[in-house]
């Protein structure tokens, strides 16, 4: 009896200054962090104050074709002249969908197209082409193969593991011209677009339309959807709509030799052999290059609702996520883990006051996407409730409108752009046993403070190891900020991060792909015989190799 007073009372307590926190402190603070979303076609731009949108200083740029000793420019490429620029310019349609370094009259920088946004890798790439349509890539990509002029595809250049920037001097073909929405059925939900469609204009599109589309990351005001499927982005919608390898119904791509494959598909069911299109989502733009995509797109839910809140273990994040599951069932739209240093990390670095007034080792992000919005809004307040009784939950706190929604998602997709504040980051993308989801953190931990790695002040290179990510995907993002990169903390990463997983039956890339950083260690997450049908496929599709080289395959 008394144990169940002390719950009521606690549980009070708790709910109370819950509501409180809910209903001021949200409704004070302006969003600081800023999620990229407000749209461009251009890949990311440095921000001229540095600011949190824009890439981590120059001096982080760690991957160069120097970087990697075991890469050689392969001769078997040929060394882009001025003949090949000419032909280029003369076959595309404006001015503007050249920018050439080789003859000294770029009209455009071509920096931001050499380097990705958190100006992690950088090549040197001379030519950066901008097709307006496929029959001009088909040009492009045919004159490439019977040239052996090696080629990067490249979206909105937001990927992580460096797999839209060259390694040497490979040319850029970016899909940023292609982006018209080609049709959408309101019957069937089926969107067609071309790939350099920008994810946020399709959602927005979708939007108006009473849709939306089954993918949502932090980048989204940059990436386009050929770069999101074609690197099988999976994002924090996950949970709820499934990945693009269910979602997309049909893809329009041209091969190296020029081949327009045309497979825009808009049927949910067409079970006639061999589903080709499945090749090209996660190929990282190594067998072709994404032009269209047809998606399947659900009905946009009317009813959004967001919980947030601290637990003290991730035992209890399990217990919690579990919990959801059984009382918000098909509402729930996605469950997302932050452990406490990253929460920290996104108030020291944006000065914004925490959501809640106490600190805690873990929070979650719970966000329900219904119909009812009083139903939902009653039913996402009994969970919380019921899990701060039963001391699952410490404290939380509900958004209770638009502005309280965003700027509580702010603080989980607000972190990628923090973590680089000091200088740089080692990033891991890891799918693990969900009992297991947090446990590389610690050992990670462990294993660099052992060695004295890690610690407040310049003698450090690392300045902390966090984890955060989509409990509800069983992926789990570990990062590792840095004040430089450093041989001696890379020795104690790798490959003790990727033996870990595997011995865990887990995958070395639960989202992000494997681009360049992740080549040597494809073998931890793929047998011998699954990769030698991989360089089999990759040999039928790209027979001379020009489509994205050095990369994972
Ligand atoms: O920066 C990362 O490691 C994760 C980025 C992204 O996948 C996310 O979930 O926010
Ligand atoms: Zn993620």
């Amino acid at each position: 009896m008394a144990t169940s007073a002390r719950f009521v009372s606690s549980l009070r307590r708790s709910a109370l200054s819950s509501r409180v926190v809910s209903r001021t402190q949200c409704l004070r603070l302006a969003p600081q962090v800023r999620r990229i979303t407000s749209a461009t076609s251009e890949p990311h731009q440095p921000d001229s104050k540095g600011g949190l949108d824009g890439p981590a200083p120059a001096k982080t740029i760690k991957f160069t074709s120097e970087s990697y000793p075991e890469l050689k420019r392969d001769p078997k490429y040929a060394q882009l002249t001025e003949e090949h620029v000419k032909y280029f310019k003369e076959l595309l349609s404006s001015e503007s969908a050249c920018i050439d370094g080789v003859t000294k009259d770029a009209s455009e920088d071509i920096e931001p197209f050499n380097s990705d946004w958190m100006r992690k890798f950088r090549g040197h790439t001379q030519l950066v082409l901008k097709p307006s349509n496929k029959e001009e890539l088909s040009k492009i990509l045919k004159y490439c193969n019977d040239n052996m002029i090696a080629v990067v595809p490249q979206g909105g250049n937001s990927g992580l593991v460096g797999g839209s920037v060259p390694v040497f001097d490979e040319i850029v073909i970016n899909l940023q011209k292609m982006n018209k929405i080609r049709s959408f059925d309101e019957v069937s939900g089926i969107l067609v677009a071309d790939a350099g469609v920008i994810l946020e204009n399709a959602d927005n599109y979708l939007a108006e339309r009473n849709h939306i589309f089954p993918l949502d990351l932090g980048a989204k005001g940059s990436c386009q959807i050929g770069g999101n499927v074609a690197t099988n982005a999976g994002g924090l919608r996950l949970l709820r709509y499934g990945s693009l390898h269910g979602n997309v119904l049909g893809i329009e791509a041209v091969l190296p030799d020029g081949t327009i494959v045309n497979d825009l598909c808009t049927l949910r069911k067409n079970n006639t052999g061999y589903d080709l299109k499945q090749l090209f989502i996660g190929a990282e733009g190594t067998i072709g290059i994404i032009t269209a995509v047809s998606i399947q797109c659900a009905a946009r839910s009317q009813a959004v609702n967001v919980a947030y809140f601290g637990l003290e273990s991730f035992e209890k994040v399990q217990e919690a996520y579990r919990t959801a599951k059984g009382q918000l069932a098909e509402i729930l739209s996605a469950f997302e883990l932050m452990d406490g240093r990253t929460q920290k990390l996104v108030n020291k670095v944006t000065g914004k006051k925490m959501p809640l007034e106490g600190e805690y080792p873990f929070y979650c992000l719970v966000e329900t996407s219904g119909s009812n919005t009083d139903h939902d809004a009653e039913k996402l307040q009994a969970f919380l409730e019921h899990v701060m009784e039963t001391e699952i939950v410490l404290d939380g706190t509900l958004a209770d409108n638009q502005t309280q929604i965003q700027e509580l998602w702010s603080w989980r997709e607000g972190i990628t752009e923090v973590l680089g504040h000091e200088g740089g980051v080692y990033k891991y993308d890891l799918s693990i046993p969900i009992s297991e989801l947090y446990d590389i953190v610690n050992d990670t931990r462990d294993r660099l403070t052992e060695a004295g790695l890690v610690g407040d002040g310049p003698d450090y290179p690392v300045v902390d190891v966090v984890g955060y990510g989509h409990m509800g995907d069983a992926n789990l993002h570990l990062n590792i900020p840095t004040r430089r990169f450093d041989k001696a903390v890379e020795k104690k990463l790798e490959p003790f991060v990727y033996e870990w997983v595997q011995k865990r039956n887990g995958s070395i890339s639960a989202e992000h792909g494997l681009g360049v950083t992740k080549k040597p260690y494809v073998s931890y997450s793929k047998n011998e015989t699954m990769m030698k049908l991989m360089k089999q496929i990759k040999d039928l599709y790209d027979p001379k190799g020009i489509m994205n080289p050095y990369k994972y395959i």
